[in-house]
């Protein structure tokens, strides 16, 4: 088993560049299926594992997929399949993305059903929904869920019940070929969302209002392959923040943009970090010490859900008392188990956690459940006494290219390693099988 061993007390101090966002590249990827003519080059593509998996999506339909140095070069001009089985599914939720594509482009599409997660049920209705109301039909059936348009989708007013991002990437994505023009009301604003848009567009899309509460799509009749380049990951650029925070250090994060960092920006100042905005980049600048502030996630832009795990570590080393309230999952607080593990005090009650700090952090070997809550507990292992153990790294390894490497060029005292846990070393020490000599009783070694 793979770990990630850190030992705590270095202050970081250097430069870090973040990524492509995850959160963007994977509606995009799926978007590029929607293109009958032409390839699509997607730029600054992360080398993450949900990136792998969605272009094994890709290739599963016979889309041509290649991928070198952030580059991903996407054809899929020939007839596309219309199943995602569970295998990737599975593995990333993200893979229902390709539903909305395939119903404008084949009308029809059989995908696994995700079911639940670490942090929550996460149900799709609100996807459904739209498709629905552009005329497709639905059903659910052995683990899968099969929609299919009888010609083509007709545009509709779908309000969703809440700014679901996922529904409104898949509902926007579909709607760019449907007959007339579709109205999405309560969409997501989320920066992930314009990126999809301006892709969407530079295939010869109109999508309207991306980044508002309303996006407006007029179909058309095809569209083409384009060129792309995604947005850098916030949440990426948040967790260095937060490293630079708590670890007391001064680290220029390169490649961020700041107006999708409001929120965090706004917190992390009300906590006494000093951000500065530099000309290629965000200097954060950890203060002596930190203050507790009370923090609500919410659709953008909001505070961001993908960030309150690693602000829950700041929180367990400012001083005072906080409250987390978690909105946007009903379940995201897997990873409160694991820091008490660490010596810290938190306490939940109902959708929040009641954070009272400063503690002294304590090394303990502690496992990620999930992406986030996996890069908490590396950076509570930053500031823990003696060394913190983290393991689980898939889930770390969905959303983070290099994490340990990254920290360590700002002077982290971090390792990934690997370890065999027991059942693997039972395997290791277990003796050579006898061979048994041809027509013998006597066992040879
Ligand atoms: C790949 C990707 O971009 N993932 C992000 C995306 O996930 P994702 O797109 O899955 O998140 P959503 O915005 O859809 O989900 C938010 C909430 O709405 C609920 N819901 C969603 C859809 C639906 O049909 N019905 C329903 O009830 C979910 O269970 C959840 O409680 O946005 C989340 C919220 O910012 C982020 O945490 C994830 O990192
Ligand atoms: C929850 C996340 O991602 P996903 O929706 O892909 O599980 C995340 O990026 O924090």
């Amino acid at each position: 088993m793979e770990k990630i061993i850190v030992r705590g007390g270095r202050s970081l101090n250097g430069t870090v560049r973040v990524e492509g966002a995850k959160n963007a590249v994977l509606p995009v990827i799926a978007a590029s299926i929607l293109a009958s003519k032409g390839k699509s080059n997607i730029y600054d593509v992360p080398a993450l594992a949900d990136v792998y998996t969605i272009n094994e999506v890709l290739r599963n339909l016979n889309a041509d997929v290649s991928y070198e140095d952030g580059h991903i070069t996407v054809n899929a001009e020939g007839t596309l399949g219309t199943e995602a089985p569970f295998e990737y599914v599975r593995k990333m939720r993200a893979s229902f993305l390709v539903m909305g594509p395939l119903l404008a482009r084949v009308g029809h599409a059989r995908i696994a059903l995700p079911g639940g997660c670490a942090i929550g049920s996460r149900p799709i209705d609100q996807h459904l929904k739209g498709f629905e109301a552009m005329g497709a039909t639905v059903e659910i059936g052995n683990g899968f869920i099969e929609a299919k348009v009888e010609d083509q989708l007709i545009g509709d007013k779908i309000y969703l019940d809440f700014p679901s991002v996922g529904a409104t990437e898949n509902i926007m994505m579909a709607a760019t070929m449907a007959k007339g023009t579709t109205i999405i009301e309560n969409a997501a604003e989320e920066p992930e969302i314009v990126c999809l848009a301006n892709y969407l567009n530079a295939m010869g899309a109109k999508v309207r209002g991306a980044g508002t509460g309303t996006i407006r799509i007029q179909g058309v009749d095809e569209l083409t392959g384009a060129d792309h380049t995604i947005i850098p990951d916030r949440i990426e650029a948040g967790t260095f923040m937060v490293a630079a925070a708590i670890s007391g250090g001064n680290v220029l994060i390169e490649n961020v943009l700041s107006e999708h960092l409001r929120p965090l920006i706004a917190k992390m100042n009300e906590m006494g970090v000093i951000i500065i905005e530099e000309s290629n980049g965000l200097r954060v600048i950890g203060p002596e010490k930190l203050q507790a502030v009370d923090i609500k996630t919410m659709p953008h832009p909001g505070f961001p859900t993908d960030m309150q795990a690693q602000m829950m570590t700041l929180l367990l080393c400012s001083e005072g008392t906080g409250v987390i309230t978690e909105t946007v999952f009903e379940n995201r607080f897997m990873h409160v188990e694991e820091f008490r593990r660490m010596n810290g005090d938190i306490k939940i009650e109902g959708r929040s956690a009641i954070v009272t700090g400063p503690n002294k952090l304590q090394g303990a070997e502690v496992a990620s459940t999930d992406l986030r809550a996996g890069a908490a507990l590396v950076l509570a292992g930053l500031v823990a006494e003696g060394q913190t153990r983290v393991t689980e790294l898939k889930h770390i390894d969905r959303g983070y290219v290099d994490l340990a490497g990254k920290l360590k060029q700002i002077g982290a005292d971090i390792e990934r390693v690997y370890e065999p846990n027991e059942s693997e070393l039972e395997n290791l020490e277990a003796p050579a099988p006898l061979k048994m000599e041809p027509n013998s009783n006597f066992a040879v070694k």
